[in-house]
């Protein structure tokens, strides 16, 4: 059995991951701690794997910390940077485990997960691409970390055909744009039924892809988290690994 401690447990996500951990055969579930419990009761002895789904004000302070004291740790917390990446990798290197890791997924459902795969293929052949992400009002942080890895892919893609920057005549923005990453533009939708949704916009002249991505529920999140901690148990990813791309055979 792998012995799985949540952080985050009481929030939408982190909820779900304990049922989750409860109810497949190969989990079990060693702590659950939220906000104000302290994260050193988690040690190698009780735990393999932590699954973090906090906010991502306090997410990289958790990871370093339980990087420190020994465990390896899945995280969906939003808002990573490459230099939040930097600092969790300063972390492992002084890591008390050899080869520990850390695993990062700005998305663990199948379909955003090909959406944003699906989108890094599309790119090359398109003029025009922009990213439009919808969710939950309740969400705290925008753009989606989806978004912004998909517009990231997106970016790397046409650089890589050597794409020159989008078509925009735009001269007056009170931001109605929205957030330009790496040259590729997102908009952020917040409406009341929501989920989770995304759209990646590609035009030519005369012709428009559209690839959508819609999670209507979390529970869709479920199997990938899991994919990810018994991924993770082997001790085959060691260091920091991002996106659950490399789990699939994609
Ligand atoms: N990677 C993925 O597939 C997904 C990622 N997310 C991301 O996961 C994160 C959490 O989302 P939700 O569960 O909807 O948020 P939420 O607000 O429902 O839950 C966050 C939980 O973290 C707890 N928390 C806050 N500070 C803490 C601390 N210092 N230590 C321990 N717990 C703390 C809160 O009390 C709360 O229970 C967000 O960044 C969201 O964007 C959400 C859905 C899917
Ligand atoms: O906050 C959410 O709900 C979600 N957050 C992640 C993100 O920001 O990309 C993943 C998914 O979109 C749901």
């Amino acid at each position: 059995m792998i012995k799985v401690s949540v952080v985050g447990a009481k929030g939408r996500m982190g909820s779900h991951v304990v049922d989750a951990v409860n109810n497949a055969d190969d989990t079990e579930l060693a702590l659950a701690l939220d906000a104000g419990d302290d994260l050193s009761q988690i040690t190698p002895e009780n735990t393999d794997v932590v699954v973090e789904f906090t906010v991502p004000s306090v997410s990289l302070d958790n990871v370093r910390a339980l990087v420190a004291q020994g465990v390896d740790v899945v995280v969906g917390t939003t808002g990573w940077t490459e230099e939040k990446l930097d600092q969790v990798r300063a972390a492992l290197a002084a890591a008390p485990r050899e080869g520990q890791s850390v695993f990062i997924a700005p998305n663990f459902a199948i379909s955003a997960v090909l959406a944003d795969y699906f989108a890094k293929v599309a790119a090359p052949y398109f003029e025009s691409a922009e990213v439009i992400e919808l969710h939950h009002p309740n969400k705290v942080d925008a753009p989606s970390g989806t978004a912004f890895h998909t517009a990231q892919g997106i970016a790397a893609a046409r650089k890589a055909a050597g794409l020159g920057p989008v078509p925009d005549a735009t001269e007056t923005d009170g931001g109605s744009r929205g957030q330009v990453v790496d040259g590729i533009h997102v908009h952020a939708v917040r409406l009341r039924g929501l989920n989770a949704h995304e759209e990646a916009l590609f035009g030519n002249d005369g012709e428009q892809l559209t690839i959508r991505a819609d999670s209507f529920d979390r529970i869709s999140f479920m199997p990938g988290v899991l994919l990810a901690v018994r991924k993770v148990s082997t001790g085959a990813y060691p260091g920091v690994t991002v996106g659950l791309d490399n789990f699939l055979d994609l």
